[in-house]
């Protein structure tokens, strides 16, 4: 499979590394806008740059029809738009605010957590997410993917940042040397307390992720998730 690489930082770099190791060609190693000179033709459009450039970034592969998988977090107000980009193309699209098969079943356990929390109201709950300090966006993208997995099995309506206030979800985000993700859901009462954590040791789960998910997309159309990718319904 011949990947496109947009956004060629901490995570670029990664996925590179392990996609070489299962034999697939990198034709793009971009740290700047992508343009058709400097795609090459790919397969495939890996994208994980930053907040500020990643719409324009998946605009642009979309509408030249290849198919993206982003893990860029912080701009998610304009996927709803992406979306119908990549239907208008009759192209494939994947976002994936973490793409680590822990994670993911992390995800999983958390709405069925919540299901099983939501009659017991003595409980308050509380996320919390620890990043390394380069981190542009804050809450991270996981940690609002877990807010809306609790939010659709709960009476919470929302979520902010900082602490859980009445029908407010509360996320602590926190920034610490070189933590690749930590993240946690806190039910607590009088009497005690029940956490479920993940913690990522390093990058290679979210690069493997992606790679698992430009592997899948081949050949597809319409908008996708992790959900799809690893049949987790
Ligand atoms: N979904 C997931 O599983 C994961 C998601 N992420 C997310 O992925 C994103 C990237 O993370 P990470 O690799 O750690 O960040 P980095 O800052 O290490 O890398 C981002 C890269 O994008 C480059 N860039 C800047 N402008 C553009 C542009 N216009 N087009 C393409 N690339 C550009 C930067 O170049 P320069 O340095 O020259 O500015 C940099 O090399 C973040 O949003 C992060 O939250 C991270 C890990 C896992
Ligand atoms: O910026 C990061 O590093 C990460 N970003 C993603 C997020 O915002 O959830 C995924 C992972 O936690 C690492």
């Amino acid at each position: 499979m011949k990947i496109a690489l947009v956004g060629y930082g901490k995570m670029g770099k990664i996925i590179e590394h392990l996609a070489l190791a299962k034999n697939h060609e990198i034709v793009a190693k971009l740290s700047e806008t992508p343009t058709l000179e400097n795609l090459n033709s790919p397969d495939v459009v890996i994208e994980f740059s930053n907040p500020e450039v990643a719409f324009n970034n998946i605009k642009f592969c979309l509408e030249q029809n290849i198919p993206v998988i982003c893990g860029t977090t912080g701009w998610l107000d304009q996927k709803p738009e992406i979306e119908k980009i990549a239907e208008e193309n009759k192209t494939a699209f994947l976002y994936g605010s973490n793409f680590s098969l822990g994670v993911n079943l992390f995800f999983a356990l958390n709405e069925k957590l919540a299901q099983m929390m939501s009659p017991f109201k003595d409980y308050s709950c509380q996320l919390e997410e620890i990043h390394h300090t380069q981190k542009k966006d804050a809450p991270s993208g996981t940690a609002i993917s877990l807010a809306e997995g609790i939010i659709r099995n709960s009476d919470f309506n929302a979520w902010k940042l900082d602490e859980t206030q009445d029908e407010n979800l509360g996320i602590f985000a926190i920034r610490e040397n070189e933590v690749p993700g930590t993240h946690s859901v806190f039910y607590k009462s009088e009497v005690d307390e029940i956490e479920i954590k993940h913690t990522a040791f390093n990058r290679n789960g979210f690069a493997l992720g992606a790679i698992t998910a430009a592997e899948w997309i081949q050949g597809k159309t319409g908008n996708f998730t992790m959900k799809d990718v690893l049949e987790l319904n």
